[in-house]
C-alpha cells in the first residue's frame, strides 16, 4: 500500500520522522510517501499531529530525527538560500485562513509575491493578485475587502489565492472546509479539484470532512499512534482491519458520506 515509491515520482518523501513539544512526542517513526500530481487527504483524530506534520514538511517545525525531502531536495538543515529556491515550490492554506487583518485580499495575496518576487513592478503584481482572485472564485470586488468584510467561503478562497500566488507545484491545505456550510464546502472540494488538474499540483490535503475525501482525494493517509498507519484509496483503507479506520470510514458519518453504489460521481 505504502513505500517502494521511485524517487522522481514523489512531491513528498517522509523517513523515521520524529517530532516532539518537550516531553510530549507528536511522532515516532513516521513515514510518508506523497506521489506527484496526486491529491492526498490526510486525516487523524484530534491532536494525532496532522498539523504539526505539514509544518515539519514546510520547515516551521524542527524534526529531532529522520528526512524529509520535497521534489527530492532534503527541507532540513539548509541555508536561507536554498530553503527560499524551495519555499517557492509550495503554497500553504493554514487552518482558519490565516490572513492578514490589516490588509486588503489584493494586498494578502502579494505579499508572498513581494516576498519571493521583490523585483515584480506593482502594476504587474496586482495583475497577478487579480488573476488569483478570479481563478479562485472570489467576485472581482473582493480585492479591495479586509477579511473582516468577507464571508467564511470568501475568506477560505481568499486564502487559497495567497497561497497558489506564486504559481506553486505543491499546495498545502489545511483544513480548509473546516466552518463552511455543505454547499460552499462542495464548491471549495470542486475548485480545488479543478486547480489541481488544471495546474498540475500535487495537494497535502488535511481534512475531518468525509465528503472532500470521498469527492476529491486520490488517496487518503491515516495518522494515529505517532506514526502513519495507513495509506491508500478509500477501498484499500476499508480492507483493513484497524479499529479507529473501520469506526471512521463505516460508522455513521463515514457510511453517510460514501458515495452511491455503481456510480461514484453522480453530480
Ligand atoms: N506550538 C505547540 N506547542 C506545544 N504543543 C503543540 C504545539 N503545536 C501542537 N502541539 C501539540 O501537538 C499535538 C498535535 O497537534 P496538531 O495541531 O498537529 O494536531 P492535529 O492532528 O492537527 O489536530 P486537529 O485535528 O485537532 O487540528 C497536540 O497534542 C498539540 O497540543
Amino acid at each position: 500500500m505504502s513505500g517502494g515509491e521511485q524517487g522522481e515520482d514523489l512531491a513528498i518523501c517522509v523517513r523515521g520522522l520524529r517530532t516532539s513539544f518537550g516531553d510530549q512526542v507528536v511522532h515516532e517513526g513516521l513515514d510518508l510517501d506523497v506521489r506527484r500530481g496526486e491529491i492526498l487527504g490526510v486525516v487523524g483524530g484530534s491532536g494525532t499531529g496532522k498539523s504539526v506534520l505539514m509544518r515539519a514538511i514546510i520547515g516551521l517545525q524542527p524534526a529531532d530525527e529522520g528526512e524529509i525531502s520535497v521534489f527530492g531536495e532534503s527541507t532540513l538543515n539548509r541555508d536561507d538560500e536554498d530553503t527560499l529556491a524551495l519555499r517557492r515550490r509550495w503554497g500553504v492554506l493554514f487552518q482558519g485562513g490565516a490572513l492578514f487583518s490589516t490588509l486588503t485580499v489584493t494586498e494578502n495575496i502579494e505579499v508572498p509575491l513581494r516576498e519571493f518576487y521583490p523585483q515584480l513592478a506593482p502594476h504587474l503584481r496586482d495583475e497577478i493578485a487579480a488573476y488569483k482572485i478570479r481563478m479562485t472564485g472570489l467576485p472581482a470586488d473582493a480585492g479591495p475587502k479586509f477579511p473582516a468584510e468577507l464571508s467564511g467561503g470568501m475568506k477560505k478562497r481568499a486564502g487559497l489565492a495567497r497561497a497558489l500566488a506564486i504559481d506553486p507545484d505543491l499546495l498545502f491545505l489545511d483544513e480548509p472546509t473546516a466552518g463552511l456550510d455543505p454547499i460552499g464546502a462542495a464548491a471549495f472540494d470542486e475548485r480545488t479539484r479543478q486547480l489541481q488538474q488544471t495546474l498540475g499540483l500535487t495537494v497535502f490535503l488535511i481534512t475531518h470532512d468525509l465528503d472532500t475525501l470521498h469527492a476529491i482525494c486520490d488517496r487518503v493517509a491515516v495518522l494515529a499512534d505517532k506514526r502513519v498507519i495507513a495509506v491508500g484509496t478509500i477501498d484499500d483503507l476499508l480492507a483493513t482491519e484497524h479499529p479507529w479506520i473501520q469506526e471512521y470510514f463505516n460508522g455513521p458519518r463515514g457510511r453517510a458520506a460514501q458515495p452511491p453504489k455503481g456510480g461514484k460521481d453522480q453530480r
